[in-house]
């Protein structure tokens, strides 16, 4: 059988009358290339969610041509990079609407506090690209591991307070570029302290003492940095988490805040 003898199931006709929200590929990794704040370009892995809206007449959509797009960028994605992938997605399945989601593990150098040893510390990133009515739509989605120490711990106990590690999560829709270790320093900076791959004594003692210092109960976390995220005006909304892996429980303590600016 050759290509046109074969018959194109995806493109007859569906008699239901119910369009799809969302169709397409989930979960394809592909290799990319993410620009970095001082210059420098990182190699990373992405795991691709790619969907388009699916009008009520067509029984399916064109997955081989999500994986094209794909291979056609020839690993060279970037923010910039990143729309034009949304909109050629849109426009080559002939659809109305599109969504990309692309999640990948996103390593900084980091410095240690006080003997200045350098590390890498592992960041979950995730961009979503949606093309509606013709407007792109761009949101970025940060995991920033921190260390929380509680307030109240720290008054009532005689000694020490219970501390822990926490998931900080940022999403910011922006309409202008803002660089993922922007989003890194407003929540490292909102902790009671933030955390390193790498620590030789005299940092560990460093780190303790900072957190000590600094305590923050779920709520501050979400408070100190939805404040930050306010106040940059290059974020028009925004969703702060914290998720705090309780050392004295076997759950979590979480907040969330979330805002649209352009809704006052
Ligand atoms: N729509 C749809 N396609 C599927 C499904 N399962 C597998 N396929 C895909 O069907 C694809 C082939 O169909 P198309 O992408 O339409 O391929 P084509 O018609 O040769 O390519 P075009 O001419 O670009 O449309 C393969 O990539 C399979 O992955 C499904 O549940 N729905």
């Amino acid at each position: 059988m050759n290509q046109t003898t074969i018959p194109d199931v995806q493109s007859s006709h569906d008699s239901r009358n119910i369009p799809i929200n969302k169709v397409g590929i989930k979960s394809i990794r592909h290799p990319i290339k993410v620009a970095e704040r001082d210059n420098g370009v990182q190699h990373t892995i992405g795991l691709f969610n790619m969907y388009v809206h699916l009008p009520a007449h067509f029984k399916g959509t064109h997955m081989s041509r999500f994986v094209e797009i794909l291979n056609q960028h020839e690993r060279e994605i970037s923010v910039a990079s990143f729309e034009q992938i949304v909109r050629e997605m849109v426009q080559r399945l002939e659809a109305v609407s599109g969504y990309v989601e692309m999640s990948f593990p996103y390593f900084v150098n980091k410095t240690a506090p006080v003997s200045g040893v350098q590390s890498l510390l592992d960041y979950e990133v995730t961009y979503v690209g949606e093309l509606r009515d013709g407007e792109y739509h761009f949101t970025m989605k940060v995991v920033v591991p921190v260390t929380s120490l509680c307030p109240c711990s720290k008054k009532i106990s005689q000694y020490g307070a219970h501390n822990q590690r926490s998931h900080v999560t940022l999403t910011a829709s922006t309409h202008e570029h803002v660089w993922i270790e922007e989003l890194i320093d407003i929540a490292e900076d909102q902790a009671s302290c933030e955390l390193y791959g790498l620590l030789k004594r005299p940092d560990e003692k460093f780190v303790t003492e900072r957190a000590y210092e600094n305590p923050k109960f779920v709520e501050d976390m979400v408070r100190d940095v939805a404040a930050a995220m306010d106040r940059d005006e290059r974020i028009h909304a925004y969703v702060v988490e914290s998720e705090n892996f309780e050392s004295i429980h076997n759950h979590s303590a979480y907040a969330l805040i979330e805002r649209d600016k352009r809704q006052g």
